[in-house]
């Protein structure tokens, strides 16, 4: 695996790898790499010639009171971790690198509207714009034929989706499912902040979906009868603080009253000082697809 960390580098490397005819996978992350980025970069090596990976925390989608400046970050780590999963070329660079003017004072920015309003939009002021401008840098750069995301960051995978249609970028979007730990909490590099009491508590999130998701499974179709049922569950645990609970359609995110397939029973619940987010798509044909 190659470690880069220049943009001239990076497009020259794969402007070789097309030559000889290579299609390209793209899985973008912010690293502290765990099994849920493990298992994007495994299923694009297994549909792509080449998989580049990169790692790059990225300021423009973070808040001004936000975990930016303590985002967990281990390049060491992340790099022995993606070759081991196939990684090619794990391209990593620096934030003067990718906003050499500052960040601060970019110009140009991609902006999706609609879905990004609600959820973690309405939490999150800026955040999606931030993550649609530096994805759209970084198909320029990379011209991937496929990117991978995970279905855990689901309002993120409908702004990429979005963005991809309505502007005719070059790249298939692949969702891949969420990872979960062995007791249903939903992988996220975020976890490193919960404390021993804290890291039990968050199973609130999981336990509220699994709720759900047998309330749907016996029948019941109201959305606010659900929300209510997660609500109750969710408020039992002290350390818990709902930001959001949410019904809506899983591909306008307009909140349902009576819920349709394909539906996103999405929600984010600080725990102590961390946000964790969690979801779930139920389609009916299948019901649920992620087993809890
Ligand atoms: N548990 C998971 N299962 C599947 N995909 C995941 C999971 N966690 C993260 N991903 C995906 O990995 C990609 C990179 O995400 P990112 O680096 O933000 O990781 P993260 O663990 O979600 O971080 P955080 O939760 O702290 O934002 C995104 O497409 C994200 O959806
Ligand atoms: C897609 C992404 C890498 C853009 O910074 C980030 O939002 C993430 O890790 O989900
Ligand atoms: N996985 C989404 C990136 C973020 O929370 O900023």
């Amino acid at each position: 695996m190659q470690l880069v960390t220049r943009i001239d580098e990076v497009k020259k490397l794969v402007r070789e790898l097309r030559r000889q005819g290579k299609t390209i996978g793209l899985v973008p992350t912010m690293g502290y790499l765990h099994e849920g980025h493990l298992t994007l970069m495994r299923r694009a090596k297994a549909e792509q010639d080449v998989v580049v990976a990169t790692v790059f925390v990225n300021p423009l989608q973070f808040g001004p009171s936000e975990d930016f400046a303590v985002y967990p970050r281990d390049l060491d780590r992340d790099s022995r971790l993606a070759a081991a999963a196939g990684v090619d070329v794990l391209f990593a660079p620096p934030v003067e690198e990718m906003y050499p003017r500052g960040y601060e004072n970019m110009l140009a920015f991609v902006d999706v509207r609609r879905v990004t309003e609600r959820l973690c939009g309405a939490s999150r002021p800026g955040h999606f714009r931030g993550v649609a401008t530096v994805v759209t840098k970084l198909f320029n750069i990379v011209e991937p034929d496929a990117a991978y995301f995970g279905q855990k960051d689901a309002q993120q995978v409908v702004v990429i989706r979005t963005m991809v249609r309505d502007l005719n970028m070059n790249v298939r979007i692949v969702t891949v499912p969420i990872v979960r730990e062995p007791d249903g909490l939903a992988m996220s590099s975020r976890n490193v902040y919960l404390a021993p009491a804290e890291r039990q508590a968050a199973l609130v999130l999981s336990r509220a979906l699994k709720l759900a998701k047998e309330k749907l499974d016996a029948g019941e179709r109201s959305a606010a009868t659900l929300i209510a049922a997660m609500r109750e569950l969710i408020s039992r645990e002290p350390l818990a603080t709902i930001d959001y609970i949410s019904v809506s359609d899983a591909e306008t995110l307009e909140e349902l009253d009576t819920v349709r397939a394909p539906a996103l029973v999405a929600l984010a619940v600080k725990i102590g000082k961390t946000r964790l987010i969690d979801n779930l798509l139920w389609e009916e044909t299948q019901h649920v697809s992620h087993a809890f």
